[in-house]
């Protein structure tokens, strides 16, 4: 079965260097979608993308998506592309994001985390390295390496490459929709690298993800920051309101004190019970990912049951207070506080959003402080789960065995890809998750990396999976 993929495979291995290369020069383009000032490196780096299909012999577009949600800040533009047009085969349309999550050297990074750096032992580290931009130009390398290798390209490839993933897909969902019939209008099924395997070693086929609400609670009080000399002890402060509310969202051992949030969550089946021991995942490799042993459970089913399937708060950060290295005796006038829920079947955007405003405001009433508190959800995404009886995960199954020479894990993810679900809906096609990365990769951390077998082996995992496409038959 697919006999070219051997010549592929060989052209891989060969064009290796040349395609970390490429990876160093998108990692070295800063493209922070959540900083506004990185605007302009975020647009540079769509550009660089499009430049590098266009390359390739794909047409590219720029698509512009107009201002971000309630700023004047023009959105990064959509690279659309496409790469093939044959009616005889079969069009996969891919997704990836170009923006990546902020880092700086000072939060602990052992490289610069805007220069690749290849260590011995074959991490590549970087911020964007795993997510997303290793896999996104793993497409572009797989185009490169069939025409090096002289190997007729096996589909139809559609692309769609957005920069603001990492802070909710602004604009996005308008343009799927409206190009649904229209540019994505010969789809036959989608392919999302975006994720990582959950363990080092076995590779897995991703067909479910939780849905993210991004809260930000407002609390001022005075017209200026303040000295806690002068003013503490006489006036009200907006910071000690704000961290008794966010202490007062979540316990120690992550259960979520909001009431009507876990009562919306879908009961556990006796079928779905049974498929957590099978899954290739040990504490042990939870505890590496981690960096620690602080879980909250000591078994794999308890974990995996609460990434993949519950409920979880978490409290991401403070804009407006001292967090520097040293003591500043500030008291600060505006706080806002960062906090999301990542959700799950059967939740619901605005029920949720409903019972957090409530809670929120209960809370804040009960402080009898005498502070102004806002609270708004930032953006929303909603869960998705799918169905992996379909050729697409079969077509992706057999690649694996043929690339990595096991069969995958089929999981779900604690992550979220907003986009995933606009994509199932809008093209009324099946969509697959198949990631490149592992568990160690630390996307969003201090280090992320992603390792050079990975990107390697996942060129070649990507190039495979759709050989197999076009051979697979119809469900
Ligand atoms: C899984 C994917 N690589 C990812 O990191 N997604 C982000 C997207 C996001 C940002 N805000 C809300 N969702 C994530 O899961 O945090
Ligand atoms: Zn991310
Ligand atoms: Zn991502």
């Amino acid at each position: 079965m697919a006999p070219q993929l051997d010549g592929y495979f060989a052209q891989v291995d060969a064009l290796s260097d040349s395609f970390i290369q490429r990876l160093r020069e998108a990692v070295a383009i800063p493209s922070i979608s959540a900083d506004a000032t990185r605007r302009p490196d975020v647009v540079r780096m769509g550009h660089w993308l499009a430049d590098e299909l266009k390359k390739l012999g794909a047409s590219a577009e720029l698509r512009e998506l107009g201002k971000q949600h309630g700023t004047d800040l023009d959105l990064p533009p959509v690279v659309l592309a496409r790469y093939g047009n044959d009616k005889n085969k079969r069009t996969i349309l891919v997704y990836g994001h170009y923006d990546v999550q902020p880092a700086e050297k000072e939060d602990g990074w052992e490289t610069e985390p805007f220069e690749l750096t290849v260590k011995e032992d074959g991490r590549m580290l970087g911020r964007g390295s795993t997510d997303d931009k290793g896999p996104v130009l793993g497409w572009l390398n797989a185009i490169e390496a069939h025409q090096k290798a002289g190997i007729e390209f096996p589909v139809n490839l559609l692309m769609c490459f957005e920069g603001m993933e990492e802070y909710g897909s602004d604009g996005l969902d308008d343009l799927i929709n409206a190009e649904a019939k229209k540019y994505f209008a010969d789809t036959d099924a989608v392919c999302i690298s975006d994720n990582y395997w959950l363990g080092t070693e076995r590779p897995c086929l991703t067909y479910g993800l939780r849905g993210c609400n991004y809260y930000n609670i407002e609390i001022s009080g005075p017209g200026a920051d303040l000295h806690s000399g002068v003013f503490g002890g006489t006036a009200q402060e907006p910071m000690t309101d704000l961290v008794r509310i966010l202490g007062s969202l979540v316990d120690t051992d992550g259960k979520i004190q909001i009431p009507g949030i876990v009562e919306q969550v879908a009961p556990v089946t006796e079928e779905e019970s049974g498929l957590y021991e099978n899954i290739s995942f040990t504490m042990e490799t939870l505890h590496e990912s981690l960096g620690s042993k602080t879980t909250i459970f000591e078994d794999k089913k308890n974990t995996l049951m609460a990434r993949w399937r519950m409920p979880s708060l978490s409290v991401h950060g403070i804009e407006g207070a001292f967090s520097g290295a040293g003591a500043k005796t500030v008291i600060p006038a505006k706080v806002i506080g960062k906090f999301s829920i990542r959700t799950v079947p059967n939740m619901e955007i605005d029920k949720t959003n409903e019972c957090v405003y409530k809670y929120v405001e209960d809370v804040f009433k009960k402080l009898k402080s005498k502070n102004t508190m806002k609270v708004y959800a930032q953006h929303c995404g909603k869960w998705w789960v799918a169905s992996p009886k379909h050729w697409n995960f079969a077509a992706a199954a057999k690649a694996t065995e043929r690339v990595w020479g096991m069969q995958p894990d089929f999981t779900r993810e604690g992550g979220s890809i907003p986009v995933t679900l606009t994509f199932e809906q809008a093209t009324g096609k099946n969509v697959l998750l198949l990631p490149m990365g592992s568990s160690t990769d630390g996307a969003h951390s201090i280090n992320e990396k992603l390792d050079k077998r990975n990107y390697i082996e996942g060129i070649k995992l990507l190039g495979a999976y759709l050989h197999y496409v076009a051979e697979e038959p119809q469900n």
